[in-house]
């Protein structure tokens, strides 16, 4: 079977990259802690200093808001598979036989909760998008109005996960949609989410869906 990625997957140079470098320095800062033989505050004034670097080159926020919501641009700066998102992990989703899409993710501390666990929020933020994802994929999507999820295992770190949504009807504006995150053949998390089929315009564009 061939999978079709609808999301992006991330580009091997360039911001991709850069941001990746970010995520990893994120989770390494978690992993040494304060007590480690390193001094703190000179590498705070040298990453300080690269921010600043960044910053400076930055196009007015408004240029780049239509830039972001550009093209495929939906897909590259989400917080839950965008490669230029340094918060996404992120999470490759594809679409699979019968209408689904999924996605392997493995989480490290930075998204913990309880103790080697992924915080539960987590867990809803990649659930709420990937049935976001998967109402796209079906051709009727909008906007989150309520999320349940049930929690009926913790879910490791450092683990791979499946991460699941399909929509399972339509009726006027009102889209129901399901997911999983799966290890193995367990459920870890179920969610149900209702969306209403409603969008907001794009920066630059009219309504769009
Ligand atoms: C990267 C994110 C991109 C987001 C893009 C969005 C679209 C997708 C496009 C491409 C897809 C690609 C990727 C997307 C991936 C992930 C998606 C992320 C999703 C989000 O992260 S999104 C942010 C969180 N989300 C909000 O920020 C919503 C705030 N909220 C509102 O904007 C309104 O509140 C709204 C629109 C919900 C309703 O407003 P409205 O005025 O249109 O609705 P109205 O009153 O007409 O009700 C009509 C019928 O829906 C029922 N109803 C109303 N509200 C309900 C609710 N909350 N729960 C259950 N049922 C509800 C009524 O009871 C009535 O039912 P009935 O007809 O039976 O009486």
């Amino acid at each position: 079977m061939t999978l079709t990625e609808l999301t992006a997957r991330p580009d091997e140079s360039g911001i991709d990259t850069a941001v990746a470098a970010v995520r990893r320095l994120a989770a390494a800062l978690l992993a040494a802690g304060g007590r480690v033989d390193l001094d703190l505050d000179d590498l705070a004034r040298r990453l300080s200093a690269m921010a600043g670097e960044v910053e400076g080159l930055a196009p007015e926020l408004a240029d780049r808001m239509v830039d972001m919501w550009s093209g495929e641009g939906v897909t590259r700066h989400d917080p839950v598979t965008g490669p230029e998102n340094a918060i996404a992990p992120p999470l490759v989703l594809c679409a699979e036989d019968g209408g689904s899409v999924a996605g392997t993710v493995n989480l490290g501390i930075p998204y913990q909760g309880p103790p080697g666990c992924v915080h539960g929020g987590i867990s809803a933020l990649l659930l709420d998008h990937t049935l976001g994802v998967a109402n796209a994929h079906a051709g009727t999507s909008g906007m989150t109005g309520t999320l349940t999820l049930r929690y009926e295992r913790p879910v490791p770190l450092h683990t791979d996960l499946v991460v699941r949504g399909w929509q399972e009807r339509v009726e006027g504006r009102k889209i129901w949609s399901h997911g999983t995150i799966t290890s193995g053949e367990e459920v870890l998390v179920r969610a149900e989410g209702l969306f209403i089929d409603k969008h907001l315009a794009r920066p630059g564009q009219e309504v769009s869906r």
